[in-house]
């Protein structure tokens, strides 16, 4: 199972993805985090944020993605990942993708800004240290209308959004399951 994130900065993504985890290996479930950030780092250094530049840092994170999720392992892809028409590739391309949609209102994540990129997007235009092209506020998100799972971090604490994942994947792995089991039924 893939668990497709998608939301602004400062959302909550990292936060709830790195809580599942420890919810779901204290069950005994595996489970792999690919963060776009920590991704970044390394196999997307050469990227940016262009609209090409992102829609290939998602393409890399599915693929990666797909290789741990054929194993059986939850997958949980935690990167913005703003254009409807790659998310919608990524669906149609591997098996059990999940858009998850992790919503925030904009004055909320300014008033977090947790890494100062609203402050720097919001500085006037010509302004040396201006950010031109933070999702949300200068450049595109698409917000999808169909995700299979909406959780808004404005409204659910912590504890509340990490119990919305935690219960929408197991939901998911017993009806798996129960199917599987009904085919080697049938053997
Ligand atoms: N211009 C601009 N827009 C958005 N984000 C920016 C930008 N510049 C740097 N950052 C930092 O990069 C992180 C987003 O990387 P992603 O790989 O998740 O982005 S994307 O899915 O390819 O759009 C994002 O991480 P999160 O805050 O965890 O979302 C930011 O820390
Ligand atoms: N309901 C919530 N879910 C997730 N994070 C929350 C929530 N409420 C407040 N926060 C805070 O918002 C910030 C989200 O940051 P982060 O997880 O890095 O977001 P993202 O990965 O989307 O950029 C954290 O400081 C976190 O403590």
């Amino acid at each position: 199972m893939i668990l497709l994130f998608c939301g602004l900065s400062g959302a909550g993504k990292t936060t709830l993805a790195k809580n599942v985890a420890a919810e779901l290996t204290e069950l005994g479930i595996k489970i792999e985090i690919i963060d776009g950030d920590e991704y970044r780092q390394e196999i997307c250094r050469d990227l940016g944020f262009s609209r090409e530049d992102r829609s290939e840092n998602i393409r890399r994170l599915g693929f990666v993605a797909s290789r741990f999720s054929s194993q059986g392992i939850v997958t949980i892809i935690s990167a913005i990942n703003p254009y409807d028409d790659v998310r919608r590739e990524l669906a149609d391309r591997y098996g059990d993708v999940n858009i998850v949609h992790i919503d925030c209102p904009v004055n909320k994540l300014i008033d977090r800004d947790t890494k100062g990129l609203y402050q720097r997007a919001l500085l006037p235009d010509g302004h040396p240290n201006k950010l031109l092209n933070l999702t949300g506020i200068n450049d595109r998100f698409d917000v999808p209308y169909d995700a299979d799972l909406y959780i808004n971090t404005s409204e659910n604490s912590i504890q509340q959004s990490t119990s919305l994942l935690v219960y929408f994947i197991l939901n998911n792995l017993y009806a798996t399951e129960k199917i599987s089991n009904k085919m080697t039924d049938n053997f």
